[in-house]
């Protein structure tokens, strides 16, 4: 199994306080995420720091835009997204939009599949228009109200489509290799890392147990 890669959610609000996180954890991560909360508070300004400080990291930026996909995403592909997210809810011409900015700039879009009704159809059309990875996502909120993300990711990963598959909604150490072997390809930890007494050490653990899942 190709090793899954572990994407780094920075929630807070505080620019400098996800600075200091990133470094924290970044020994242990592939992907760092710059969360919505994150990304509406501190802007693009944001995304330059971070691509400037990390090069070699993945970036993605979780706009989960809902309109004006091309016009929207546009601005952070040119900051150094790698990533950009937009909504599946928001329809086939903004996820085309954001796609079309992605490509123009050698960069990658993720179809969040947050509250859509029908996922497996929304997947296969988002691969259709060229998205390269699809999200399953249980919102904080949802977690809030006891949902996981568990069985729309067995869903979606048994229809064996060409594209990655990400997961997220409170995945932490006990769930992670059963996310692994579900099929994630990119296993999102929020929480479970910024949460812990020492996120580099949470960090660390999930590295271990995302890489071992895998072997
Ligand atoms: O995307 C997220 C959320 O919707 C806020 O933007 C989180 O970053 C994502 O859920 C991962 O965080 P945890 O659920 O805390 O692991």
């Amino acid at each position: 199994m190709a090793r899954p890669l572990i994407q780094m959610a920075l929630d807070s609000l505080d620019f400098n306080q996800t600075v200091a996180l990133a470094d924290q954890v970044a020994p242990y991560v592939d992907i760092f995420e710059i969360g919505t909360p994150c990304i509406k508070y501190n802007g693009i300004n944001l995304v330059k720091e971070l691509r400037q400080r990390y090069p070699d990291k993945l970036l993605l930026v979780d706009l989960k835009t809902m309109d004006a996909g091309e016009y929207e995403a546009g601005a952070f592909y040119a900051a150094g997204a790698d990533i950009c997210t937009v909504l599946g809810v928001s329809g086939l011409a903004t996820i085309a939009g954001v796609i079309k900015a992605a490509k123009k700039h050698g960069a990658e879009t993720q179809i969040d599949l947050i509250n859509v009704a029908d996922k497996a159809d929304c997947a296969r059309e988002s691969v259709k228009l060229g998205a390269q990875i699809v999200g399953i996502h249980t919102g904080l909120d949802a977690q809030a109200a006891g949902h996981t993300p568990f069985t729309d990711l067995n869903d979606i990963a048994r229809l064996g489509l060409n594209v990655r598959i990400s997961v997220a909604g409170g995945i932490k150490q006990a769930t992670v290799q059963q996310v692994v072997e579900a099929g994630a390809n990119i296993i999102v930890v929020g929480a479970a890392i910024y949460g812990a007494p020492s996120p580099a050490e949470a960090a660390r653990e999930i590295r271990e147990l995302v890489d071992a899942a895998a072997a």
